[in-house]
């Protein structure tokens, strides 16, 4: 399917850039957290904790399936975390246009101050977002289409460059 589909940090604006592109073009958005929060009507806090990451992942994954059959094109964010598992790596390529929001471990820690997320919980947050980063960008990286850097532009201009990059 030719989705456009937003991946990034936590953090990068994914859930914002793609509800405005979404707008814009007139297409629906998804959020693939959202989906799973819904069927499961729980929190990816209380997932993580009552049934583990695992599966949380084997419910990405199910739902990145899903969407690969919807034959209307859509917006989709996936979870910071979805590219990182080896099983989507396929099924990412399949989904469409990938757009990757890229940023540095400094705009991701201002702007995830108070963030709930499993994964940042505890003491240091800093250097838990830059040793996730590291590993991350590489990855996130291998699957852009088109990469455009937040944190260093206006919003407004950075949706007009993501626009003008579409295919
Ligand atoms: N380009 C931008 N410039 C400034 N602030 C931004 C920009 N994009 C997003 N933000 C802000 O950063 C915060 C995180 O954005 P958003 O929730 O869209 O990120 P996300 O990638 O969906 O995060 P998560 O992985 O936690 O779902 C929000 O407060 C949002 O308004
Ligand atoms: O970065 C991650 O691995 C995650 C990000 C969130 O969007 C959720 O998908 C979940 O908390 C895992
Ligand atoms: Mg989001």
């Amino acid at each position: 399917m030719n989705h456009i589909v937003v991946i990034g940090f936590m953090g990068s604006g994914k859930t914002r850039v793609g509800k405005r592109l979404s707008s814009d073009l007139g297409l629906t958005f998804v959020d693939v957290d959202k989906v799973i929060v819904r069927k499961m009507n729980m929190s990816v806090k209380e997932i993580f904790q009552r049934f583990g990451e695992p599966y949380y992942r084997a419910l990405e994954t199910m739902t990145v399936k899903a969407l690969i059959e919807d034959k209307e094109k859509k917006v989709i964010s996936l979870g910071a975390g979805l590219p990182v598992q080896e099983q989507n790596e396929k099924y990412i390529k399949q989904l469409g246009t990938v757009v990757y929001l890229k940023g540095s471990a400094e705009t991701f820690r201002k702007r995830l101050e108070g963030n709930n997320n499993p994964l940042l919980e505890g003491d240091n947050q800093e250097e838990k977002i830059k040793k996730l980063l590291k590993q991350r960008d590489p990855i996130y990286h291998k699957f852009a289409d088109i990469e455009v850097v937040t944190g260093v532009k206006p919003f407004e201009e950075l949706i007009k460059e993501i626009e003008s990059k579409l295919p």
